[in-house]
Order: C-alpha cells, then structure tokens, then sequence
C-alpha cells in the first residue's frame, strides 16, 4: 500500500514501541530522531518511563499494560505502518499484549532485544527474557542482538567471529527468527556484525571508532535499519544503509553527560553539528 502526501509524494512510516530515555540518547527518543532523520514518519507507543541518562538508570515506572493496548490500538486502527520495531519490553504481560496486536501486521518486524543498558543495569525481567526468545522472536523479520543478547538466546558462549556467525545462524535455524543481525560492538578490533537471512550469512563492518560515547547505539541502528524498510529497500541494504548511518554517528557522537555519550543523529547531514 502506498501513502502519499498532498502533493503526491509517498510517505513511509515506521513505529517504535519501546522504553524512554529522557537524555535523549536511547530508547524511543533515539528511534524517533532516527526515523526523523531517514524521512520515516515516525510514531511511538511507550511501554516504560525511565529515569535514565549517559551515567546509568535510576528509575523505572511501567505503563499498565491496558494503556500500552490502548496505544497500539490508537496508531494501528487508525495509522498506516511500513515497518516497526520494538526495544524495551519489561515484563511477560507487556509481551503478552503486544504480541497479539502485532500477529496481524503483515509489515517487518525488527525486534531490539534490549536486556541491559550500556550502563549494565538490567532493563527487563529475567523471564521475560524467555518469553522474548519463544514467543516474540518467532514473529520477527530480525532481530539485532549484541553479544551478551546473542548469548542469552542461543545459550553459548561467544567469543570468536565464528562464534557470531554460528550464533546468527542458531537464531534463525533453532528460535525461529526471520533473520539475525549480530553485532560486535562488544567485541575487540573492529566493529564487525553479522546478518544470516536463512540463506546466507553477510558482514557489514567498520573500523572501531575510539570512543565511550555508545549510549544508544543499538536503538539507533535497530531504528535505522527499520526506517529503511519502511521505505521499501530489501533487508541487506536495510542494513548496510543503516550500519553507515550508525557509524557517522558513532564517529560524531557527542561528549555530552558525565558517562557514555549519545550518538550524533544528524552525522549524516551535509551541514554537521559542531560541538
Ligand atoms: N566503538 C565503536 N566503533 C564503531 N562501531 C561501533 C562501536 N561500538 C559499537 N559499534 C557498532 O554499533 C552498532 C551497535 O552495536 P552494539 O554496541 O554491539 O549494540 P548495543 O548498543 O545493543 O550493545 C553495531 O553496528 C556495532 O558494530
Ligand atoms: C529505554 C531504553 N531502551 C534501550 C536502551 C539500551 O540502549 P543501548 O542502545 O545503548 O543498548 C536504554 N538504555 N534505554
């Protein structure tokens, strides 16, 4: 289905539902700038309030979950969606709720499954982290887990190249995933991630940026990658457009807060920011 503007054009639109950071550099304000940026139109459904920002996490309130229905109710009954993804889920009843809402979407789905903040504090719980793996997972058009994600779901150790690649293959073959993008943000050497789509395995890679400023860096490619798609580019260049657009980001990412830094949403633009 193609939407257009007033004066023709055709609009893409992506949704993110997910967690807040009131810093500005991850969760739904991370998507949402992304989205922006690629010319997504973006909408937000939020399932949790965090009080976070570049040092760590200091608060947490989740929504009801009737609210987080109500909300997916109020975008899908009423809204065109191109693609969507989700980031931070918490709990096994938020799942529960959106798992159903989303069955009926025909669009892809990249699940972010968001566990820990770059901080190390744990953003969901410890068994709706299973519920995630079994049940979500099996909906997906990719997943972009980051090693300690990966490991978590395939319940080996990761420590090699041949590790990640093995690890995105497990994903699809035994969790049922549509694809699996594995990144070695967490790794040494360069920034080398792993996409197998259930046929082939592709590596997107980049030279490793030497920073701490990483706050966000999943969400925003997560949000990257999903923006693509809903424009309509096929998931291997989804993710090749989008591992360019994080790296600028990485590579302009601001020194801003007193712990890791958010990336830079505006690095690809012509006219960059300057600190
Ligand atoms: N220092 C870095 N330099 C360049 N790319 C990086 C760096 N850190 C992470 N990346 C890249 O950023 C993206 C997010 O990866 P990662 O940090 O592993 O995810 P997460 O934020 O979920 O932990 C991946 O493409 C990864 O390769
Ligand atoms: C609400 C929310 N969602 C996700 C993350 C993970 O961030 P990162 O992309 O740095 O792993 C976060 N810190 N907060």
């Amino acid at each position: 289905m193609t939407f257009t503007n007033q004066s023709g054009k055709s609009i893409a639109c992506s949704l993110t539902i997910a967690g807040t950071d009131p810093s500005g550099g991850a969760g739904i304000q991370a998507d949402l700038k992304t989205f922006q940026e690629l010319k997504s139109y973006g909408m937000s459904v939020l399932t949790s309030v965090v009080a976070q920002n570049t040092t760590g996490v200091q608060g947490v309130h989740h929504l009801p979950v009737e609210m987080i229905e109500q909300q997916l109710e109020s975008v899908l009954s009423d809204m065109p969606v191109h693609a969507f993804k989700t980031g931070m889920i918490a709990n096994t009843d938020m799942m529960k709720v959106i798992s159903k809402k989303i069955s009926s979407l025909d669009v892809p789905y990249v699940m972010d499954p968001v566990m820990v903040a770059t901080s190390g504090d744990p953003l969901i719980s410890e068994n709706a982290r299973d519920f995630l793996r079994d049940n979500l997972l099996p909906l997906t058009a990719l997943v972009t887990p980051n090693i300690p994600e990966a490991e978590f779901i395939t319940g080996e150790k990761i420590e090699t190249v041949d590790d990640m690649k093995q690890a995105a293959v497990q994903i699809v073959e035994q969790f049922n995933a549509g694809a699996a993008l594995v990144k070695g943000g967490h790794m040494e050497g360069d920034a080398v991630d792993f996409l197998y789509d259930g046929s082939e395995l592709h590596t997107f890679s980049a030279k490793r940026i030497d920073t701490t400023n990483t706050h966000g860096t999943g969400c925003t490619y997560s949000a990257a990658i999903t923006a693509y798609l809903s424009h309509g580019a096929p998931l291997q260049q989804a993710v090749k457009q989008a591992k360019q657009f994080v790296t600028a980001a990485i590579q302009h990412s601001y020194k801003l807060g007193s712990g890791n830094g958010p990336t830079n949403h505006w690095a690809t633009r012509e006219e960059k920011v300057k600190q």
